[in-house]
């Protein structure tokens, strides 16, 4: 049975184009088996009545505003219109459906943060669509981090981490040219993504003592300085400050060989220099159960560890593991 007395999320549309919104009614029609929490879908109804239709698929869609999601959700799934009506060929990103997008993101957003709703899990978007479309930010978890600090005077500093039951990892740098991380990477960013990752791992996740890991940028974290100078000149400074703050941080540990299985139980996060140093080796591990969590903000949003897919969309065959993840580690940070 759904749990009807936990709060609702709210899903983000994602590309159209791609298996975000076909998830997001599997998620629905899974809902029982996984005793998933009522959620409601930002999108256009029409829409998903069709994506529906086209996979053969029984889901009775109904049009609500957030308070009417947890008596809907057994029987139909929630849905809260756009202003704008969506078309998509699956598999086939067009720029001109960006509008709709962005405004499913901002309007989770902004009704999470009026506590009309506990958590926002967002579903996959193609970063160069949307670029084309003029939209100015790297991802959503910097946007994130924009549209939480729109009229207050705060700034959030958003830090991705990519958890699972048997590894949880964070890129130190996130979406930036590999050729511009020796110069993104300081102490000061090092020690800040520390800070709010044992942060949150303590208040949210509830881990008492967390256990950082700290990966060093160079092959085995720079032999002494042979092969690279941040491992010691950047990233063995901010493990000092870290540790004189009383956190348990250890490294800077060779990338290569911390991601094994024994390797992995000395820690709780791993911290990784760059994007692709973090998310391979999570991606290896776990690809169907791992959750995309931004850590910093003043919501909780998850997100599945995988792309739109483009390649396999409209076909059906997408897994709606890491999208079921992702609702249930929302529901979990995201209960009072
Ligand atoms: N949270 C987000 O919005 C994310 C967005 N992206 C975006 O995705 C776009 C495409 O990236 P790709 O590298 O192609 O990654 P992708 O994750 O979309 O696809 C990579 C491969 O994994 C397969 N795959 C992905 N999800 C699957 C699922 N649920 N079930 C079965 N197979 C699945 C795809 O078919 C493809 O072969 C990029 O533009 C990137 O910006 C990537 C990761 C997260
Ligand atoms: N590879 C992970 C990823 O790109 C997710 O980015 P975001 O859209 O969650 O910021």
């Amino acid at each position: 049975m759904p749990n009807l007395n936990l709060p609702s999320l709210l899903l983000t549309q994602g590309d159209p184009a791609g298996i975000g919104p076909e998830l997001a009614l599997r998620a629905w029609l899974l809902r029982k088996e996984h005793a998933l929490p009522p959620f409601a879908v930002l999108s256009d109804p029409a829409f998903l009545e069709r994506v529906a239709q086209s996979q053969g698929w029984d889901v009775p869609i109904i049009a609500v505003e957030t308070a009417q999601i947890p008596k809907v959700f057994p029987k139909a799934l929630p849905v809260l219109p756009l202003s704008v009506s969506v078309a998509a060929q699956p598999g086939r990103p067009d720029a001109g459906a960006a509008a709709s997008v962005v405004e499913s993101i901002e309007r989770a957003v902004q009704l999470v943060r009026q506590g009309a709703a506990s958590a926002l899990v967002t579903n996959p978007i193609a970063k160069h669509v949307l670029y084309e479309a003029g939209f100015r930010h790297p991802g959503h978890t910097e946007y994130l981090a924009a549209l939480a600090s729109e009229g207050t005077n705060e700034t959030f500093h958003p830090v991705m981490m990519l958890w699972s039951e048997q590894l949880a990892v964070v890129p130190v740098t996130v979406h930036i040219p590999l050729a511009n991380v020796p110069s993104a990477l300081t102490t000061d960013l090092i020690v800040l993504t520390g800070r709010i990752v044992a942060r949150e791992l303590r208040e949210r996740f509830g881990i008492a003592n967390p256990r950082l890991a700290l990966a060093g940028l160079n092959p085995h974290a720079g032999e002494n300085g042979a092969m690279g100078a941040e491992d010691g000149g950047v990233i063995a400074p901010a493990i000092d400050i870290l540790r004189q703050e009383g956190i348990e941080a250890a490294g800077p540990l060779p990338a290569d060989t911390m991601f094994h299985a024994r390797a992995r139980s000395r820690y709780d996060a791993a911290l990784a220099m760059y994007h692709d140093q973090a998310l391979i080796p999570i991606k290896t591990i776990a690809f169907d159960e791992a959750v995309n969590v931004t850590l910093g903000l003043p919501f909780v949003r998850t997100s599945p560890d995988h792309g739109p897919a483009f390649d396999i969309a409209g076909q059906g065959i997408a897994r709606p593991d890491s999208l079921i993840a992702a609702i249930k580690l929302a529901a979990r940070l995201g209960s009072p």
